[in-house]
């Protein structure tokens, strides 16, 4: 009994001693294979994180473990290969377990055996011992762990398996995702070309816009369209069929996927009650043995097993996770690439409709223009008949008719112009068939003509006829006279004496000669007058011929005069260009501002004291050149020109007559007299009415001008006068009298207007006539000890010219400043006082600052005092850069007038001395301003 107790308790402790080596030493091999796994880094993340996680928890995954390194084996090595590794790996756990269980067993069965003798020799009964039992139940918990190695195997295999299909099922779906993305890019290429193709046909560029239209509208070019919407709807249904057979594809993919699914899921669910059954067999083993070590074996057994379940289930969630969602993203991407496709082909059907849309309109517009083509070569026919009814009116032209014909079946352009052309040419023609009509009148008239004298020469001839007639008749008469007085003669010569026979004879002879002598003359009236009746008829044939001839002479004339007439109008407007030009060169060489002195004649009412002398005298030889005689000495003024007191009003506008011509040019021009109070200013520019001064005459050479030049040129002329009284501005054609300002036009082009001001057209010189009587009855005179009718204001007198060339169309504004400036005085001499005095102030003040601009000029000064009085502030156009300005200096010979004539002088010298610069033209061409 003891032996066998001490047997079973060794068979028992060995079986407990197999079965935690068995376990435990599985467990360190699998340990020290994890961590060799764990190192690796090409283990995919969900395995990887799981295994990790369980280290972390103090749980120890077999089944992760396992499958850790069957999957780096598995990524290492072929299907096959890992198969193989596996199977090994299995058998390896069943040689330690199967010979103990066997050994066990059988000393199971020796045990019992013995016992049921025993019993039977002893008893009678069969009675189990407790160990044998527990004993028992572990050999069967050995089995059920075995068996529960080898489901965990399967599921392990399962496992790999799925990863397998996975990784198959991935590199496919990337394959054809690559291949799917490789298609679409080939058809987005097709399309985006073929797109360019129908925008490029649509769309042509701008250089070749008519080229193209014309191509579009034409049949080759809608036949292109139709064969690019042709092939596009190929393509449409190609794509169409390749995506019919990817969704087939899919639908493939989808189902095997889903069948595989099924499969795993079914084992899994079967490894679950295999588990479930286990632990069911665990909780009764438990209940049979109670607590004991092995109990708590049993339950870290149990717990093992939950955790397993737990770990079971994680896996199956990842492994759906992991069926999931690769199929979910590539289910996605494949409805995207789908959707993608359907939006394509969705767009190419709209652009299909669009184009087939477009061209329906290119259809519909080739056939608008189609019908107005058709309708302009109706008009253009209707045109050519009603040209040919015209030119057959007109003795019509047979070349001219065929011109016109023949441009009917040329293209629009060409037409257009031709018929411009045989417009043109049939004015001319229409004009020379004017010219040979008047012509033909003209010899109409002379056939008339020729005709009534030919009737005159019938009625002359039928008078003749008449006369010869009578004379016949007379003659006749006569001769039966003569015959009877012949009769009564011989009757009387029988009778009467032989003398007065004789007498009778010779005027019977006398007689016959006579008759003899009428019969030539009528024979030549006769041939006269036959020679006239056939120069009659043949009148008309030779008047025919010679109308013919004439008007082919004319024709010839009228060409010639035409050719030259543009010779001619050509050569004059080149010598009028040279003139100019020569002109502005003389105007030039004098000096843009030029100083001319005049010395006024000395007059009876100048010399108030006797015995005055001349101290100013001029040299007849030298133009230029003044002497003053000052306290006896002489003192010469170099000027640009010196007039000689008889000088005349003609030659002193001489010297102004080419600044006339330049304000017509559209020049800036400005004349003014200077000169001390009495000293002719007044005389020079504004004259007497039996002789006008600068002012008229200046307008009549102006109107004349512009006369010359009608046949080129078209001319406005405007003109107004102020004056400027105690710095005060007043319209002198204006009875109102208001006071003016200056101001800067708003027009933008900087200049100076006074607003209000009045400004008449003047379309003759005998207009202007009145307008500067006018103005002259409006100017504020007084007499003062110098002059009777003293200017107590500065006249201005301003011309404005705009010309617009005909030729051109070029516009040129000319302006011209007569200016009559107030007399400078020394006040104590002139006797002012009161009003007088304060006018004498502010003419010297005004005068002053003439003096100031003219020295600011000559200085070159970049700022030129010209608004320091009115006076300067108005001549600012005229004075400043680019204008013209002639100064008259009028001076006084007597001694008297020494002091002024010498300030004059002075004044004028430096003004002499002022450079202007080159003029200015006012002109412009189209649009803008050219100076
Ligand atoms: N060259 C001349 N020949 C003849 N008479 C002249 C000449 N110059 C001036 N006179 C006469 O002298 C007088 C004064 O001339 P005018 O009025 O022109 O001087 P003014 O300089 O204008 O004077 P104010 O500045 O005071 O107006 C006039 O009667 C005028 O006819």
């Amino acid at each position: 009994m003891e032996l066998s107790d001490s047997v079973e308790m060794y068979a028992f402790y060995s079986l407990l001693v197999y079965i935690f080596y068995t376990v435990f030493r599985k467990e360190e091999e699998e340990e020290t294979l994890e961590g060799a796994c764990g190192a690796s880094p090409d283990e995919p993340g969900p395995v990887s994180m799981e295994t990790g996680s369980r280290r972390r928890d103090g749980h120890t995954s077999r089944t992760g473990k396992k499958s850790c390194a069957r999957y780096s084996e598995s990524s290492s090595s072929s299907d096959s290969d890992e198969l193989s590794d596996q199977d090994q790996d299995d058998t390896s756990d069943l040689p330690a377990c199967t010979p103990l269980a066997a050994f066990l067993s059988f000393k199971q069965e020796a045990e019992k055996r013995r016992a049921s003798q025993v019993q039977l020799e002893a008893t009678g009964k069969l009675a189990e011992s407790p160990l044998v039992t527990v004993m028992s139940h572990l050999l069967s918990f050995l089995e059920q762990y075995s068996h529960f190695q080898q489901l965990q195997q399967q599921a392990d295999q399962y496992r790999v398996q799925l990863k397998r299909h996975r990784v198959q099922h991935r590199r496919q779906m990337k394959a054809l995702r690559g291949s799917y993305r490789q298609r679409i890019r080939d058809k987005n290429s097709i399309i985006s070309s073929l797109e360019e193709a129908i925008s490029q046909q649509q769309s042509p560029s701008p250089l070749n816009e008519g080229e193209s239209s014309s191509d579009v509208g034409s049949p080759s070019g809608v036949h292109r369209l139709v064969e690019s919407l042709y092939g596009l709807q190929g393509e449409r249904s190609k794509l169409k069929g390749e995506l019919r057979l990817l969704h087939s594809q899919l639908e493939q993919k989808e189902s095997d996927r889903h069948s595989r699914i099924q499969a795993f899921q079914q084992q899994i669910d079967e490894l679950k009650s295999c588990i479930e059954e286990r632990e069911e067999e665990l909780s009764r083993l438990r209940t049979a043995t109670g607590a004991t070590d092995s109990e708590k074996r049993v339950l870290c057994l149990s717990a093992e097993n939950e955790s397993l379940k737990q770990s079971l289930s994680v896996t199956q969630g990842l492994l759906q996770q992991l069926t999931t969602i690769p199929s979910q993203s590539s289910t996605m991407l494949i409805k995207q690439e789908n959707e993608n496709l359907r939006g394509r082909v969705q767009q190419l059907e709209i652009s299909l409709q669009q184009r087939a849309e477009q061209l329906s309109q290119l259809e519909s517009r080739s056939e608008q223009r189609e019908w107005r083509r058709g309708e302009e070569l109706r008009q253009r026919e209707d045109r050519v008949r009603e040209l040919e009814l015209e030119l057959n009116k007109e003795r019509g032209k047979e070349p001219v008719v065929k011109y016109v014909t023949q441009m009917v079946e040329v293209e629009s352009p060409a037409t257009v112009r031709q018929l411009t052309k045989a417009r043109q040419r049939n004015e001319v023609l229409s004009e020379r068939l004017s010219s040979q009509n008047e012509r033909c009148k003209q010899l109409e008239d002379q056939i008339r003509k020729s005709d009534e004298y030919s009737c005159n020469l019938q009625h002359k001839i039928a008078a003749y006829e008449r006369e010869i007639g009578k004379l016949r008749e007379e003659l006749l008469k006569e001769i039966s006279h003569l015959e009877e007085r012949k009769e009564e003669a011989v009757k009387a010569a029988a009778s009467c004496s032989a003398e007065h026979f004789q007498n009778l004879q010779d005027q019977f002879f006398t007689l016959q000669k006579r008759l003899t002598s009428l019969p030539p003359t009528l024979r030549s009236m006769k041939t006269d007058y036959a020679s006239l009746r056939s120069q009659v008829r043949n009148f008309s044939e030779f008047y025919g011929a010679a109308i013919n001839e004439a008007k082919k002479q004319i024709s010839a004339a009228i060409s010639e005069m035409s050719e030259a007439n543009k010779d001619l109008l050509e050569k004059y407007r080149k010598e009028v260009a040279l003139r100019r030009k020569l002109h502005e060169q003389l105007v030039e060489l004098k000096g843009n501002i030029r100083v001319l002195c005049r010395v006024k004649p000395v007059l009876k009412e100048d010399q108030h004291e006797e015995g005055q002398s001349v101290v100013v005298t001029t040299d007849p030889n030298n133009e230029s050149s003044l002497t003053v005689m000052n306290k006896g000495k002489n003192r010469n003024f170099e000027l640009d020109k010196v007039f000689q007191p008889h000088a005349t009003q003609e030659e002193v506008f001489q010297e102004i007559e080419p600044l006339v011509t330049s304000c017509i040019d559209g020049y800036h021009v400005c004349i003014f007299a200077y000169g001390q109070t009495g000293s002719g200013k007044t005389y020079t520019m504004e004259g007497s009415v039996e002789n006008p001064g600068i002012n008229q005459r200046a307008l009549k050479h102006l109107f004349s001008e512009i006369e010359e030049r009608r046949d080129m040129w078209s001319y406005t002329v405007t003109v107004s006068s102020v004056e400027i009284y105690n710095e005060v501005l007043r319209d002198l054609l204006s009875k109102d009298g208001e006071k003016l300002d200056i101001k800067i036009n708003p027009d933008g082009t900087g200049q100076l207007h006074v607003p209000g001001l009045r400004v008449i057209e003047v379309r003759s010189f005998q207009h202007i006539k009145k307008i500067l009587a006018t103005a002259r009855r409006n100017r504020i005179t007084f007499g003062t000890q110098m002059n009777q009718h003293s200017s107590r204001s500065h006249a201005l007198l301003c011309i404005t010219v705009q010309g617009t060339d005909l030729a051109s169309g070029s516009k040129t504004t000319g302006k011209m400043n007569l200016v009559d400036l107030a007399g400078s005085e020394r006040v104590w001499k002139s006797g002012a006082e009161g009003e007088r005095l304060k006018e004498a102030q502010n003419i010297n003040r005004s005068l002053l600052a003439l003096g100031d601009v003219i020295q600011a000029l000559r200085g070159r000064h970049t700022h030129i005092p010209f608004r320091n009085s009115r006076l300067t502030y108005l001549l600012q156009d005229s004075l400043g850069k680019g204008s013209k300005t002639v100064m008259v200096v009028q001076v006084s010979a007597l001694e008297s007038n020494l002091g002024e004539t010498l300030c004059s002088l002075k004044f004028a010298q430096r003004v002499c001395k002022v450079e202007l610069g080159p003029a200015a033209r006012k002109i412009e061409s189209g649009g803008g301003q050219c100076d």
